[in-house]
């Protein structure tokens, strides 16, 4: 384990550092739920861990513009996102997969995906593209938001996310409540975007998603980012497990 405060960029060696994320700092009127978040990945699968209610969900609101930081920065490339609206954010390439999926009930899957599908046109993500990484999706692609099972509004909610054609896709539990083999193209679906050049972050709560989905596990106590742990440490060692995830040995 490694106490962020003591890590360099030099960690990241190998990789071009795509998101630096510094001092961030963001909560709601007088709670201040991030305490000086500060971290950095390039284009690889990065997993934000932590038991209930430590911040994670409000880091990824705080990165993506739908909170607004009260301090610290956030500079994806060149760009500062900081302090930016959620449509400039996602304009700039980082698109963000809520949990809850937020779908449209009445509307098809393939509705869902044209309403993004404009500039979609010769780039690499289109929604043939989408279903070509998701099949199962394509097989309901006339069927309503409300008639999709809950791994398929998942794939769903990744491929909407997608057709941003960002550089990098926030998650918030996309495991949450799904089926191990919906789990495992999920996880699939991740090695592939980082593959083909986009970052992706993850805020996990289950053990298998995170472990692996990423190496790299930075923890999440108390709206701090103050150590970071690896998919190897983090499944050899029931403490760790106790104690970052709630999970009983
Ligand atoms: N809209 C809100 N207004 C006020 N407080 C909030 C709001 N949303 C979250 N909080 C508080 O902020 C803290 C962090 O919540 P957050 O949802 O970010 O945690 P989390 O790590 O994502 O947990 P979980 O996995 O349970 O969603 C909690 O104390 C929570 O009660």
């Amino acid at each position: 384990m490694t106490d962020l405060s003591a890590r360099s960029d030099a960690a990241l060696a190998g990789t071009d550092t795509l998101l630096s994320v510094d001092g961030l700092c963001a909560g709601y009127g007088a709670s201040q739920v991030l305490d000086h978040v500060s971290f950095s990945m390039g284009v690889e699968s990065v997993c934000i861990i932590g038991r209930n209610g430590m911040g994670k969900t409000t880091l990824c609101n705080a990165l993506t513009g739908l909170l607004r930081p009260t301090a610290g920065t956030v500079t994806l490339g060149d760009d500062r996102l900081d302090g930016a609206t959620p449509e400039k954010i996602a304009k700039r390439g980082m698109s963000y997969v809520p949990q809850g999926r937020r779908l449209f009930p009445s509307l098809t899957v393939d509705e869902h995906l044209a309403m993004l599908a404009k500039g979609t046109r010769g780039k690499r993500w289109t929604p043939d593209a989408v279903y070509e990484l998701f099949p199962r999706l394509a097989q309901r692609r006339r069927n309503g938001g409300a008639e999709l099972s809950g791994g398929e509004q998942q794939m769903l909610a990744v491929g909407r996310a997608l057709l941003l054609n960002g550089r990098i896709v926030v998650m918030d539990e996309p495991s949450e409540g799904l089926a191990p083999t919906i789990v495992d193209s999920l996880i699939d679906a991740v090695h592939r975007l980082v593959d083909e050049g986009v970052a992706v972050l993850v805020v996990e709560q289950n053990l298998r998603a995170a472990t692996e989905i990423a190496e790299r596990q930075l923890v999440m106590v108390s709206g701090r980012l103050d150590a970071e742990t690896t998919a190897t440490e983090l499944r050899a060692d029931p403490e760790l497990q106790r104690r970052y995830l709630g999970v009983d040995a």
